[in-house]
């Protein structure tokens, strides 16, 4: 890549008018205002879903008559949009985004969360920066490209799914087989799952940008004790409860063990050194001695302990019915990420072993092993790409690093398309900013959504070329 010549199409700017800066923040306001709740798989707001089909097609009409643009709805509310290239022997790629959100009952929220209100610069609701954000900036993205005429030369799909938060089965798992059926083999995809982090790692004085080329898997595991039930009072020994708190504390007390090796974290790690002073830095240019060190040090915080080990959260725990019953039945929810070193079958084994009671069943609910590393070498197209353009629209970020995304995302349901996945979100994430996903106050500035615009807007037009070559740490 470094070597070919690079294709110069008329390149169009990325400047926006003010017009066209208020109607795109209108626009996410009013997505934001349909409530595409998932509850749980067979619990989704369908009247909002089929609404937001019918709002993107109202504010993108470009998307949606232009010639090479092809729209399909599959799964019912998912939507895969196909834009022809005008140069069949690039490979396409895609973009993906979802369209549920979490539910967001309006306690301590500054502002309804389904309102989309603006306050002080910043846009607040469910959504804003999971995921709506993504989908509206890449439809927003193409609409304005599209208005300036734009025809790209490398092919390229949207999939936006509708059930992303409960696992993606009817979305994105449909959109993937249908792809697979008509033998479309993608040169990368991007979707949500990384950001730009500030503040996250002590020590870490600058932000930088971490674009995920592997994501965690995760078992949702169920354990359940069953005993006789009966008069509270003269209970036995131990109880259901008793024995499934027991075990539960077992599984909690005890982390699955350290996997640091030699993944995409430690080599985030060896290019952020001299980002950290001494002697951080030291520890981390000599990984070769301070392994077992820095491996120690990364479980001090919780968020980097979650980039070392497979991790173990309960989160949910269901017994009893009256107050002076023994129930029956305990049951527990716990919910692993595992490293990408392990799979679900060394995980649940791992398990099994702590819980060391044969009075607590497992019932695996769903369970998805690690995604594979893709690529972030020099001829990694998708990487350099991204890296390309967080280059040229945060000129400011110095470094770029591959990592592993603690989240789950659709991206796993294509697997079977590609070998480079890439989750990047392109917008600053800080601590506080990541309490408010899934939680409350959730909420984007209207500058960073301009900015995020801006970037895939960019991103679309650098697909068309070859990605410029980008000089390393030590050459900067
Ligand atoms: C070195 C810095 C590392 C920082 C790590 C910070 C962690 C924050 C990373 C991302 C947070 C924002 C994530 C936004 C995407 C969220 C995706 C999501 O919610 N996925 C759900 C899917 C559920 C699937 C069905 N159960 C999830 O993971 O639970
Ligand atoms: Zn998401
Ligand atoms: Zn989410």
């Amino acid at each position: 890549l470094r070597d070919k010549a690079h294709q110069s199409a008329p390149r169009i700017p990325s400047q926006f008018s003010q017009e066209e800066r208020v109607a795109m923040k209108e626009a996410l306001k009013g997505a934001i205002q349909i409530p595409t709740v998932s509850f749980s798989p067979k619990e989704l707001n369908t009247t909002a879903l089929a609404e937001f089909g019918e709002y993107i097609r109202k504010v993108f009409p470009t998307v949606f008559k232009t010639s090479f643009i092809r729209h399909e709805v599959v799964g019912e509310y998912s939507h895969l949009f196909t834009v022809h290239g005008s140069d069949p022997s690039l490979q396409p790629y895609m973009l993906l985004a979802h369209i549920d959100v979490v539910p967001a009952p309006d306690e301590g929220w500054d502002v309804p969360p389904f309102s989309g209100l603006e306050r002080d610069g910043f846009i607040y609701g469910r959504g804003t920066i999971d995921n709506k954000n993504s989908l509206m900036g890449i439809l927003q993205s193409l609409e304005l490209l599209l208005i300036r005429n734009y025809i790209p030369r490398r092919s390229f799909f949207i999939a936006l799914g509708h059930d992303e938060e409960v696992m993606g089965v009817n979305g994105a798992q449909k959109i993937s087989a249908l792809l697979q059926a008509r033998g479309v083999q993608l040169a990368f995809i991007v979707d949500e799952g990384s950001f730009i982090f500030d503040g996250f790692i002590p020590g870490l004085k600058n932000p930088f940008a971490m674009v995920s080329v592997s994501e965690k898997g995760l078992i949702n595991l169920m354990l359940q004790v069953n005993t006789t039930p009966g008069h509270s009072s003269a209970p036995p020994k131990e109880t259901s409860i008793g024995i499934l708190a027991a075990a539960v504390n077992r599984l909690e007390q005890t982390p699955m063990p350290n996997m640091f090796g030699d993944g995409p974290t430690k080599m985030a790690l060896q290019e952020l050194a001299n980002e950290f002073s001494f002697p951080t830095n030291l520890f981390l240019s000599n990984m070769w001695l301070f392994r077992p060190l820095v491996s120690r040090l990364m479980e001090r915080n919780f968020v980097t302990n979650a980039l070392v080990r497979t991790t173990t959260a309960l989160t949910m725990f269901n017994s009893g019915i009256k107050v002076n019953v023994i129930p029956a039945v305990a049951q527990a929810i716990v919910n692993f990420r595992i490293h990408p070193a392990q799979t679900v079958q060394e995980v649940l084994k791992l398990a099994k072993d702590i819980v060391a009671d044969d009075r607590v069943q497992f019932h695996v609910l769903n369970a998805f092993d690690p995604s594979p590393i893709s690529p972030s070498d020099d001829q990694a197209l998708g990487y350099q790409l991204l890296r390309q353009t967080i280059q040229s629209v945060f000129p400011e970020i110095n470094i770029v690093v591959p990592g592993t995304c603690v989240v789950s995302t659709d991206s796993k349901h294509y697997l079977n398309l590609t070998t480079g996945i890439y989750l990047f979100n392109p917008l600053y994430l800080q601590p506080q900013s990541f309490r408010t996903v899934h939680g409350i106050n959730e909420r984007i500035s209207v500058q960073a959504y301009e900015r995020q615009v801006k970037f895939i807007f960019e991103f679309i037009q650098n697909a068309d070329t070859d990605p410029k070559p980008v000089p390393h740490l030590h050459e900067l």
